[in-house]
């Protein structure tokens, strides 16, 4: 697996060495190694059923590895007890692909369900608060006293953002966050994650099939192919790697366009 230069030297803070994750006979990763670092929004692709969400699954503690090393913020998480490891998994923020909200709760109770029930809060701080991070993720004030059928995919995926940053993560997963959306909502989405990676901090885990989100929003992308990485890297770097599927994925139609959507060639 190769990477970048920069982020060989410092630390990361979520390293996998040797991962496997088996189903009976069904192998999905073998021997599969991945870094994060510190404030990278990290794009995750592959071919469907390369083991994307379940390696993202393995990483937030859903899913138990069959073997290998998951360490994150520098300890291992299969030598750590129960009460240890959800420690560190509070220090997570998930948004998953079928990113549920509860349809029978409001929005600003949804997001305050886990400030209730993680971070102690009462009731009535639990949604003020829930309606500031509901803010911070683009949705308009009135949003907060909606219920999910009332909203478009794109406001359910902010709620659901909302909802994985209530609890101040330090590292966001975040697993197709653009699928069924519209381009335009798809790219105010992407802007929205960068936006909060700056002003948060954040570090961001991001798997996708969108390529225009990992020509405008992410730092590295890791290519899962024959169950493990084949490179992580920078996207110029992914791109010219020799593979079949990298080749056809991003020197398509889809990629030649989504490469220069984000760097169009200028008029003489
Ligand atoms: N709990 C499970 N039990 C058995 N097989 C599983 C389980 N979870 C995932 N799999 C299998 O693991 C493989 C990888 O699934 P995964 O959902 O991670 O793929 P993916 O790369 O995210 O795909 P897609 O891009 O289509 O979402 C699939 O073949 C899936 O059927």
């Amino acid at each position: 697996m190769s990477t970048t230069q920069a982020t060989t030297n410092q630390a990361p803070l979520i390293r996998v060495r040797g991962l496997a994750n088996r189903f009976g006979q069904h192998s999905v990763h073998e021997d599969l190694d991945l870094d994060l670092y510190a404030g990278e929004i990290l794009g995750v692709v592959g071919g469907s059923g390369t083991g994307k969400s379940v390696l993202l699954r393995s990483i937030v503690g859903l899913l138990r590895p069959s073997a290998g090393h998951i360490e994150v913020f520098g300890e291992d998480l299969q030598r750590l007890s129960d009460s240890e490891r959800s420690r560190i998994e509070r220090r997570f923020g998930v948004l998953f692909q079928r990113g549920a909200l509860f349809t029978s709760l409001t929005l600003q109770e949804n997001v305050a369900l886990p400030l209730i029930e993680h971070a102690k809060l009462d009731r009535a701080d639990a949604e003020a608060l829930a309606r500031v991070k509901l803010a911070l993720a683009g949705l308009p004030g009135e949003a907060a006293i909606k219920y999910p059928a009332e909203l478009s995919g794109g406001m359910i995926k902010r709620a659901a953002l909302a909802r994985a940053l209530a609890l101040d993560p330090e590292v966001l997963f975040l697993d197709e966050p653009t699928a069924g959306l519209d381009p335009i909502g798809a790219a105010a989405f992407d802007r929205l994650i960068l936006t909060l990676r700056d002003a948060l901090g954040l570090s961001v885990f991001l798997v996708t099939h969108d390529l225009d989100t990992l020509y405008t929003a992410c730092d590295r992308v890791a290519v899962l192919s024959r169950r493990r990485v084949l490179v992580a890297d920078r996207l110029d770097v992914v791109a010219a790697t020799e593979d079949d599927w990298i080749h056809d994925y991003f020197h398509g139609p889809r990629g030649r366009a989504a490469q220069q959507a984000a760097h169009p060639v200028e008029d003489p």
